[in-house]
């Protein structure tokens, strides 16, 4: 090291400029360098003792999703190609939520995408999103990717000057100095191309490190558990669109725009500062007077960007919808051969994407034709004439140069030769100039752009702040339902034509005032024709929809792995993942395991809903398929009935989840069920199901709410019944008016046949 200092204070300045150029290029390169070759680290690897996992630690990883910490966090297991990562997850606590809720108000349906005050307000409150402190990985890299910007525009610099020193030594007939002028401009080249990668490879990492930020803080509100429930209410057309297309394209528009924004402004303040000293005072003015006159030009004649851009993102919503239904329904468009009449809907729906786009580009071609020619020549034909001014009208002969004066501009004492550096190198800052006010103007079409994916996204976060919670039903051992009108929820918001959304009203009351109590062990079935509210009497019971004030539901609260009320739907939901998860949702492997349950209890509930088969013919319980398709219809709902069984709820809603289930199955699993000491209210339209019930609430359907609450076995249905019997035996007194009636037509017929 010493001997290292000792050479280099021998060094005279020039070279050690030279040295320390050098140096400063490998250390960039060694990045690099270091990422050699690959066999080298696994050696590495190895030899420190880290493996790659087997196949089976990488399906046991797959299949636990994550591990818990002891500070409450968890740990996600991401399988990447053949490595577990393990990505600590912080959730978003409700309070930092709820104070974040202030930074998002509902956005009026008719506010248009622009760049102004309401705009910056809104870009701020998600910015805070996605870099949540000055702290965090996110502002390092726009730190550093700052630091590249301001160094790109500073190489630029060196290289427009280097340009006038070779032409400069070129006219001259210097030889040596030209030589060292190419030497040098290899050397530039290094850090200028390199910073040039950065700048791209950290502008995508920012876009990334914004995208998982946002996306987390989405997931979070949007898959909120009770009493939020966001994803069942959110009511946004083309919610998927925002969630996840949006989100990505705003996080690209803005990490590019920090860019093209920063650096032509960086680009034109110092260039126009160098050009100045060619210029003089009289030439900056009158350039600055330039900008601002072709920026005022570019800026009226700038179509509206910001609404295109939010109308795409819309149509393209509309498009990807489509394609989804398709995927999603796939079997039922088949069975009815429904492949044309979809085929229309999605051109339709793509017509109209591509009509957007088309206009787009027709706008644009007038647009960026204005801009060409005025940011690529108008600029370059008004420096040139800035530049000549003071060599065409100065009588005076100076010797004007880029840089200040210093000893080897001293020895040049050729004018020709100092003219055309100034020249050579001006011109360059010139040509820079124009490409920086050209990326200035688009960055403001970016800007633009912007604004309306802004929106866009602004619009997804406010909705999801504002859905005001469902009201929590108060804990009690027994499901109480008091003076409830049961009613579709109001709040239901859609998106109209430009963008707003606008709440729509609905008042259908479909129960009125319905009140009952269930203790334990009080099974009700619940009946009455199509459509008259038997769900939804079961969402008002689970807490999906509120009830009306004044109105009031009880039930008991979820305890330790023990649900309170467990609903079952008719379309039994399959979740992606393995045969086991399928058992056990909503709970997790870990939960599983957790819950103290082995494979072998799960084998005794799977015999229970006769699906004892399905390991073997799967291949096991961690077998992975699209279990939607792969399983029956009657198989899926067994399931569901599956999972009732490993959760063990106090009260079990079970809407006509066995309709597609044979009788005798269905039988012994409402009796295990009942074994298990799990409460029934049943939705059904089928009578055999009421023996296993002793109360029936029945819907009228008569468009006044009404609904009678009975007794199983009581004397009032004794009496529905003995009404039916009255009816039939008055039909059977009849019978003999209609046996002599049958005998006069067989008369009045074989004396017809007589007579012919
Ligand atoms: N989210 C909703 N928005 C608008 N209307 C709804 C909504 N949910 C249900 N409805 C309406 O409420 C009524 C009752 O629906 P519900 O699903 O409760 O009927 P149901 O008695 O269970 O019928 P089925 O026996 O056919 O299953 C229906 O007319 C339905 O169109």
């Amino acid at each position: 090291m010493v001997v290292f200092s000792k050479h280099l204070n021998s060094l005279d300045p020039k070279q050690k400029r030279s040295l320390l150029t050098l140096l400063f290029a490998v250390l960039l390169l060694r990045s690099r360098l270091i990422t050699g070759p690959r066999d080298v680290f696994t050696a590495l690897k190895k030899a420190a003792g880290i493996q790659k996992p087997t196949p089976e630690e990488l399906e046991q990883a797959r299949q636990q999703l994550y591990r818990k910490n002891p500070d409450g966090t968890k740990n996600l297991l991401v399988t990447y190609r053949d490595r577990i990562s393990e990505i600590n997850i912080r959730p978003i606590s409700q309070e930092e939520l709820t104070a974040n809720g202030t930074n998002f108000p509902l956005v009026p349906p008719s506010r248009k995408p622009n760049v102004d005050r309401v705009f910056l307000c809104q870009l701020l409150a998600i910015l805070r999103i996605a870099f949540p402190s000055w702290k965090s990985k996110e502002a390092f890299i726009l730190v550093l990717h700052s630091t590249f910007l301001v160094l790109r525009t500073v190489l630029s610099v060196a290289v427009a000057r280097l340009d006038g020193r070779i032409v400069r030594d070129l006219v001259s007939a210097d030889g040596k100095g030209f030589l060292k002028g190419i030497g040098l401009w290899f050397v530039l080249a290094i850090p200028s191309t390199y910073t040039n990668t950065m700048l791209r490879h950290l502008q995508s990492k920012l876009s990334l490190r914004a995208r998982t930020q946002i996306s987390r803080y989405t997931h979070d509100l949007y898959l909120s558990s009770h009493p939020n429930l966001r994803y069942y209410r959110l009511g946004l057309d083309g919610v998927v669109q925002y969630l996840t297309s949006d989100v990505n394209s705003f996080c690209d528009a803005l990490s590019g725009l920090y860019g093209n924004l920063l650096k032509p402004a960086l680009d034109i303040v110092l260039f126009t500062s160098q050009l100045s000293r060619v210029l003089g005072l009289r030439g900056s003015c009158m350039l600055a007077l330039t900008y601002y006159a072709t920026a005022a030009i570019l800026k009226a004649v700038t179509p509206a960007f910001g609404r295109l851009a939010a109308v795409e993102a819309r149509l393209e919503g509309e498009y990807r919808a489509g394609m989804s239904r398709i995927d999603r329904e796939g079997e039922e468009i088949a069975f009815y051969g429904g492949g044309k009449r979809e085929k229309e809907i999605l051109w339709r729906a793509y017509l109209q994407l591509i009509k957007h786009i088309n206009s787009i580009y027709k706008i644009r071609i007038a647009y960026e034709w204005t801009e060409d020619y005025v940011i690529k020549y108008l600029w370059s034909a008004a420096g040139y004439v800035l530049i000549a001014i003071p060599y065409l009208l100065t009588r005076r002969k100076r010797h004007v140069a880029v840089q200040t004066t210093g000893p080897t501009e001293d020895r040049v004492d050729n004018q020709v030769a100092g003219r055309t550096e100034t020249y050579i190198s001006s011109r360059r800052l010139l040509l820079s100039l124009a490409d920086a006010g050209g990326r200035l103007m688009y960055a403001y079409k970016d800007l633009l752009e912007l604004a309306g994916l802004t929106t866009r996204l602004y619009t997804l976060l406010s909705t999801l702040h504002n859905l005001p919670p469902l009201p929590v039903p108060s804990g009690s051992p027994s499901v109480e339902v008091s003076h409830v009108d049961v009613k579709v929820p109001t709040t239901v918001v859609t998106e109209d034509e430009d963008d707003g959304y606008v709440p729509t009203s609905n008042e259908l009351v479909l129960v009125k005032n319905l009140s009952f109590k269930l203790e334990g062990g009080e099974h009700l079935m619940i009946t009455g024709s199509n459509g008259v509210g038997k769900t939804s009497v079961a969402r008002v019971l689970a807490g999906l929809w509120p009830v009306q004030e004044g109105g009031e539901v009880r039930r008991p609260a979820d305890d330790h792995g023990r649900m309170g009320v467990f609903v079952v739907p008719q379309r039994v939901y399959m979740v992606e993942g393995t045969l086991l998860d399928q058992m056990i949702y909503p709970h997790s492997y870990v939960e599983f395991k957790e819950s103290g349950k082995t494979e072998v209890d799960l084998m005794g509930i799977l015999t229970a809903v006769h699906l004892a088969y399905l390991p073997a013919r799967e291949g096991g319980w961690l077998a992975r398929k699209e279990w939607r398709d792969v399983l029956s219809g009657g198989e899926k709902q067994r399931m569901g009935m599956a999972r009732v069984f490993y959760h063990r709820p106090k009260f079990a809603i079970l809407d006509e989840c066995t309709s597609a289930v044979s009788s005798d199955v269905e039988g012994s699993m409402y009796e295990h069920v009942k074994s298990l000491g799990i409460t029934l209210i049943t939705i059904s339209l089928r009578p055999s199901l009421m023996k296993y019930h002793t109360r029936l609430l029945t819907l009228s359907g008569d468009g006044t709410g009404s609904y009678t609450l009975t007794r199983i076995g009581t004397a009032e249905e004794r009496m529905g019944i003995d009404r039916e019997i009255q009816t039939l035996r008055s039909k059977l007194q009849e019978v003999d008016k209609w046996e002599a009636r049958v005998q006069e037509l067989s008369k009045l017929l074989s004396a017809q046949q007589e007579g012919e």
